[in-house]
């Protein structure tokens, strides 16, 4: 049968429909690819305020303020006078999108605002109940996520200018100053760099389909170039992103509660459940640009020490259901690995070679940046801890992997790293 994706518009404003072949027609995939306007994405959020009717302004002004409100121990005051606001004034899939991530920006910021050490465990049905309502429609879990603050946190200075820094804002941030808008936006060029990449995929498959090695070869070259830029757009964390702002505040304000010690239960959604739920923190393993490529390369990541096999897996029920649904039917469909191996063609396995190598680069260049800005901080923290008792940025997320000095999540990371490696083809 028919196993429609609803086309998803990525960071570059290109959309695309991947679409298995019913099995009275040729199996397979049919691929439909319809190149929108550049503006379509940043039209989505390019004056938040009005993006929304009037009547969600509770919701956008508080989103708006958070860093003040926080800073100012206001935002507890500010949601007990929040009214409980209907979702059905929201129109389409943009303005849900809008109103989910003003609504997780204050989540996160509700449950972090004391730090570790006073964590809340309710939280309140102003915020729970619609929070729920819009997650439930958009299929998304009701805890900030990749896509919330990455993919639809965004707008451009100048609508007709580059998707650059310089003409690139956020449009919710969290206490940490500019290392918040540092952080959201690198991750958005990575991804906005991942886009020519994801493009060639439609084409891959359809050249495996065709048996048309050239154009196979010509796609993976393409794969293995944008990779390559995506590590290029790494390197501007180190201008824009400040490792102690990032230690002490950002990451603990992305962490989620799920296999918490501080909220060992996780969260109640006050008027939703009546039993705490749990919910992982944001993280870049949410991201679908990653995980398209190891679906595509046929790179199986296993369990590293406090992540499970399932840990990457499970990730995908943290992205949008048409990302999702992406993966599976590319996960579903014709190994690429199997077809060059089958050719025989030292140009097919060598343009193969090149992607798997470029993600290597790619994974161990962020090993650099997560020493810097988590391991090494952690472990200054340490010493403050011994000299003045008490480091306060314990956190939960993966992303704040604490006391340990990080060996948790580094052993994860270098694991997926060599796995990736271990992906190179070699002649039969
Ligand atoms: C200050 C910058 C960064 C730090 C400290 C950092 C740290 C981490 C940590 C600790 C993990 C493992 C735990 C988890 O899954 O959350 C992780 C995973 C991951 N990070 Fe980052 N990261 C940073 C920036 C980025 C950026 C900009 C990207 C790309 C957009 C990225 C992509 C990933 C991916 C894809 C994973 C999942 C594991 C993998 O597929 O290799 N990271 N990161
Ligand atoms: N780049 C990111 C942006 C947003 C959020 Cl929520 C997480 C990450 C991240 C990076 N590495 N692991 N997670």
């Amino acid at each position: 049968g028919h196993n429609d994706c609803p086309a998803q518009s990525w960071p570059s404003g290109v959309s695309f429909k991947l679409t298995l072949g019913s099995a009275a027609t040729t199996p397979g995939f049919c691929l439909t690819f319809d190149h929108r306007s550049p503006g379509s994405l940043q039209q989505l959020l390019a004056n938040v305020r009005t993006e929304l009717p009037d009547y969600y302004a509770p919701w956008m002004d508080v989103a708006a303020n958070l860093p003040h409100l926080i800073e100012g121990h206001q935002l507890r005051r500010e949601v007990a006078k929040m009214p409980l606001l209907s979702t059905q004034y929201l129109r389409g899939h943009r303005q849900l999108r809008l109103a989910r991530l003003a609504l997780g920006f204050i989540t996160m910021g509700y449950v972090w605002q004391g730090g570790s050490r006073q964590t809340v465990k309710i939280l309140p049905r102003v915020l729970a109940v619609p929070y729920c309502t819009i997650s439930e429609l958009l299929d998304l879990p009701p805890i900030l996520v990749y896509a919330d603050c990455v993919l639809a946190n965004w707008k451009k200075r100048d609508p007709c200018g580059p998707l650059n820094v310089e003409n690139l804002d956020i449009l919710f941030s969290f206490p940490g100053g500019d290392s918040n808008k540092g952080f959201f936006l690198v991750s958005l060029l990575v991804e906005a760099a991942a886009a020519t990449g994801i493009k060639a995929i439609p084409m891959i498959i359809n050249a495996i389909l065709h048996h048309d090695r050239c154009s196979l070869e010509t796609a993976l070259q393409d794969v293995a170039l944008s990779i390559c830029k995506m590590r290029e757009a790494f390197k501007l964390i180190h201008e824009c992103v400040n490792p102690g702002a990032f230690f002490r505040s950002l990451r603990i304000y992305l962490s989620g509660w799920k296999d918490s010690f501080l909220m060992p239960e996780g969260l109640v959604y006050e008027g939703v459940w009546d039993s705490p739920k749990q919910f992982s923190g944001g993280s870049a393993a949410q991201s679908s640009t990653l995980q398209c490529f190891d679906v595509l390369l046929g790179i199986q990541h296993r369990a590293a020490q406090g992540f499970s096999a399932e840990y990457l897996g499970c990730m995908r029920d943290y992205m949008p259901a048409a990302h999702r649904a992406f993966i599976q039917t590319l996960a579903s469909g014709p190994s690429l690995r199997q077809f060059v191996l089958a050719t025989g063609d030292a140009g097919l396995r060598a343009a193969f070679n090149k992607c798997v190598l470029a993600l290597v680069d790619l994974r161990s260049y962020h090993i650099q940046i997560a020493t810097k800005y988590i391991t090494i901080p952690a472990g200054r923290c340490r010493a403050e801890q011994q000299q003045l008792g008490g480091c306060v940025h314990e956190g939960t997320s993966v992303l704040s992997e604490r006391g340990t000095g990080g060996t948790g999540f580094m052993r994860f990371l270098k694991v997926v790293r060599d796995t990736t490696r271990k992906a190179q083809l070699t002649e039969q």
